[in-house]
């Protein structure tokens, strides 16, 4: 990785920001990871996972690129739903360029029109259609995707369509640069934002929290798809640990909204909440570079989706 000072930057830098849309599962979040060059957003099989607005940072000799990662685009069905609605207009309406995202193996459906329709509201800034998942289909079925998303583009944004159309893989790495270079078209000039080798601003805890809601999630998706919200309480370096050998204590909570979720989480004889803390301990330890001990609770948070005070203090 190339050092940049901020005050001393290769002439016709660029910087800026850039977001992702798309229908739930289509492939934002491993774009991001392929983008930035580890795994900073959280990614899973299983619909919006992701509900916090996680940047990637994107660092190049001659540009930098932010990557917010915003939640699944959807209509509005619980309170949660539309807080996440206020979040993405919020988070697009301060970018330079807007990615779409649509999986090249799944047609083109009322959901992308429903995302499209919106993105067209925002004015000047520049949308991108980037066809994920090539790898899926052939080069007939790309073909044919590509001329559909074109269609949808000219019918929804107006005269001039998308911006561009790039297809790319982001799990075969194909396309990749590609995409890259297209969104950084659309950047201004202007110092480096964040110091290099910063991968994102997210704060620890979020990050935390994301890894253990992801490792409880594992294998009881179909039971508590949405139902589950982790809060980081306190994170603490251990005293009197040997300086090559740190050790940071780490207290969360998982709330669920019914008793018969909690004993979903706990499992049989507690070995699902076992499972979950080893799962998440290592990735907190790989986030984190030291050894971590990890404190997890479950409670029962009635409702929780639906009730703004508990939102709040959940941090949505
Ligand atoms: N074959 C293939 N699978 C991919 C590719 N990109 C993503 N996937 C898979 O598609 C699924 C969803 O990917 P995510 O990156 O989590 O999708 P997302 O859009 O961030 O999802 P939400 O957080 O629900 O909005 C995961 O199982 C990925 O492994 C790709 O380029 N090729």
């Amino acid at each position: 990785m190339t050092e940049l000072d901020p005050h001393n930057y290769p002439e016709g830098f660029k910087a800026g920001f850039a977001s992702f849309v798309g229908r739930p599962n289509a492939g934002k979040s491993t774009l991001t990871n392929a983008l930035v060059g580890q795994k900073i957003a959280i990614t899973s099989s299983k619909p919006q996972t992701t509900r916090h607005t996680i940047r990637g940072i994107v660092h190049r000799p001659d540009h930098q690129l932010v990557l917010v990662d915003t939640p699944g685009l959807h209509r509005p069905r619980t309170l949660l739903g539309q807080r996440l609605n206020d979040l993405v207009a919020t988070t697009l309406s301060e970018v330079d360029v807007v990615g779409f995202c649509t999986p090249a193996d799944e047609p083109i459906g009322p959901g992308d029109r429903f995302i499209v329709e919106q993105l067209s509201r925002l004015g000047r800034t520049p949308v991108v259609a980037l066809v994920t998942k090539t790898d899926k289909v052939n080069h007939e079925q790309l073909g044919t995707h590509l001329l559909e998303v074109e269609k949808l583009g000219d019918e929804v944004l107006g005269g001039q369509g998308f911006a561009a159309i790039v297809p790319v893989s982001a799990l075969k790495g194909h396309q990749v640069q590609s995409v890259d270079e297209v969104l950084t078209k659309y950047l201004p000039d202007s110092p480096p934002l964040y110091p290099a080798g910063e991968l994102t601003d997210e704060p620890e805890m979020v990050l935390i929290a994301e890894l253990i809601r992801e490792a409880a999630l594992e294998g009881v998706r179909d039971e508590l798809p949405h139902s589950l919200a982790v809060v980081v309480e306190e994170i603490n370096a251990r005293e009197d640990r040997p300086a090559d050998s740190p050790m940071t204590d780490i207290y969360a909570f998982l709330y669920v909204e019914r008793p018969s979720q909690k004993a979903i989480i706990i499992g049989k004889g507690g070995a699902h909440l076992r499972g979950v803390g080893q799962r998440a301990r290592a990735n907190i330890e790989k986030l984190l570079g030291t050894k971590v001990y990890l404190d997890l609770r479950v409670k029962v948070a009635k409702e929780w989706q639906r009730d703004p005070k508990q939102l709040g203090r959940l941090g949505f």
